[in-house]
């Protein structure tokens, strides 16, 4: 499928699963001709960057009018174990450039790629080709291509639940494992996990709040003055202790993007749990945003592709401490970015997409409000810093069963 603007789904499989057959190829129309390239080795953390390079090269290959699209290619019979991660990319002025483009990328990963072409026919049918690269690439037999409706669940969900978003410790450690084998510092924090996790459903004697929102929305402004009000501990998710880490997970794929950012949420886990035996804990971001972008970067196209409300990617994991309360912050698009601007901090290549794409943000937000057990309570903070605080004082209080002197 092809997840801009919506998913488009097709097979080649004369099945019964084509119950119905749309001609309509909203990408493909007159003259415009397509190629897939899906990565086929197995190893999903080697998958993933390559993934993420074929991205790059692909952008660097073809500027100018062709579009790169993301593709996820499965057998719908056995989806979680075929899904593969590839790109469409479609070529305005037919075929004529984009092979010569091509050459070197196909060549170099002749043996972990599948490249396809497809075009229309005289009916107007979408054919599809396979390519061989033994020796010389050339065209396979075509075969006619069908468009089919969304399966249940969808290719992008089964991506999100599978390599986007951890809901186990060992999930976690399992992918930081793997990249950093030889690593001792990594090696070292993990021996660390395993062996002195807090009891995640112990007593604690104060509340703990967390605080959401996409960044610029008064995250760091609120907790803070919530710190001096409550005389509280101030944590933040990713910690202090990996945050030198953070940059290089940044640049890397999401699968392993997100394995940091758990990580950093179980950490801070043990920091609430030991915490909130002696103040109220007051956390800036936690599950809920690694959840939230999780969400809203891997589905593609309008609101209504996110997963339904009560979906499993809502939920909370359960081998995770779970916050007494979580504010969500909201403000206009119009407000964040002048707050932005007035910052004038560096952002991360996720907080540069928000701030481009619009629909992006609505996502993250709507992820964020169906978030589940614990949800989140919105509260509006378009308004002055102090408004802000005041009403969230007073949820926090009455949530919390806090008094504080001067609210
Ligand atoms: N209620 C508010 N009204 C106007 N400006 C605000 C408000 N809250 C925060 N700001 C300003 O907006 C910018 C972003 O706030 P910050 O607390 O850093 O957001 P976040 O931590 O969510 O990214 C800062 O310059 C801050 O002073
Ligand atoms: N617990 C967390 C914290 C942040 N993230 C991710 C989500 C976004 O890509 C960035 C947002 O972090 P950023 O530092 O820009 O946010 P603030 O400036 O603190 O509001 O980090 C996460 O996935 N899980």
């Amino acid at each position: 499928f092809v997840a801009v603007p919506n998913p488009v789904y097709f097979t080649s499989f004369e099945s019964n699963l084509i119950r119905e057959r749309p001609h309509e190829w909203p990408m493909l129309s007159k003259g415009v001709c397509a190629h897939s390239l899906c990565i086929t080795n197995t190893d999903r953390i080697y998958a993933a960057r390559l993934h993420k390079t074929l991205g790059q090269k692909l952008a660097l290959a073809l500027q100018g009018d062709y579009k790169i699209l993301r593709l996820f290619s499965y057998l719908p019979w056995e989806m979680d174990g075929s899904l593969q991660m590839g790109y469409f990319v479609l070529s305005p002025q037919g075929p004529s450039s984009i092979h010569a483009r091509l050459a070197d990328i196909l060549v170099e990963h002749q043996k972990e790629i599948r490249f396809c072409s497809y075009r229309r026919d005289a009916e107007e049918d979408v054919q599809g080709c396979l390519w061989d690269f033994n020796g010389e690439g050339k065209e396979q037999e075509p075969c006619q291509l069908a468009r089919i409706e969304e399966p249940d669940p969808s290719p992008l969900v089964l991506n999100i639940m599978r390599s986007a978003l951890f809901y186990k410790l060992e999930d976690v450690l399992a992918v930081l494992r793997q990249c950093f084998a030889s690593d001792p510092q990594v090696l070292c924090l993990q021996e660390k996990m395993k062996k002195e996790r807090k009891d995640i459903d112990g007593k604690r004697n104060f509340p703990v709040i967390v605080i959401e929102g996409l960044d610029g929305t008064g995250k760091s402004t609120l907790t803070k003055s919530l710190q001096d009000a409550l005389n509280a501990t101030l944590l933040n998710s990713p910690p202090e202790c990996i945050s030198p880490w953070r940059k290089a997970f940044d640049d890397e794929p999401s699968l392993l993007r997100r394995a940091y950012y758990g990580l950093g949420n179980y950490i801070v886990a043990d920091q609430i749990s030991e915490a909130a035996q002696s103040s109220p804990v007051i956390v800036d971001r936690y599950w809920h945003s690694t959840a939230a972008y999780s969400i809203g970067t891997e589905i593609g196209g309008g609101l209504h592709n996110l997963p339904a409300h009560h979906h499993e990617v809502y939920q909370w994991p359960k081998d995770l401490l779970k916050p007494d309360l979580v504010i969500l912050l909201t403000v206009s698009d119009e407000e964040r970015m002048q707050r932005m601007c007035k910052r004038g901090l560096a952002k991360t290549v996720e907080e540069k997409e928000l701030e481009s794409n619009s629909l992006f943000r609505q996502k993250v937000e709507e992820a964020y409000k169906r978030m589940e057990r614990p949800g989140c309570v919105v509260v509006d903070a378009s308004g002055p810093k102090k408004r802000v605080f005041n009403d969230v004082l007073s949820i926090v209080c009455d949530h919390c069963n806090i008094h504080v002197s001067n609210t």
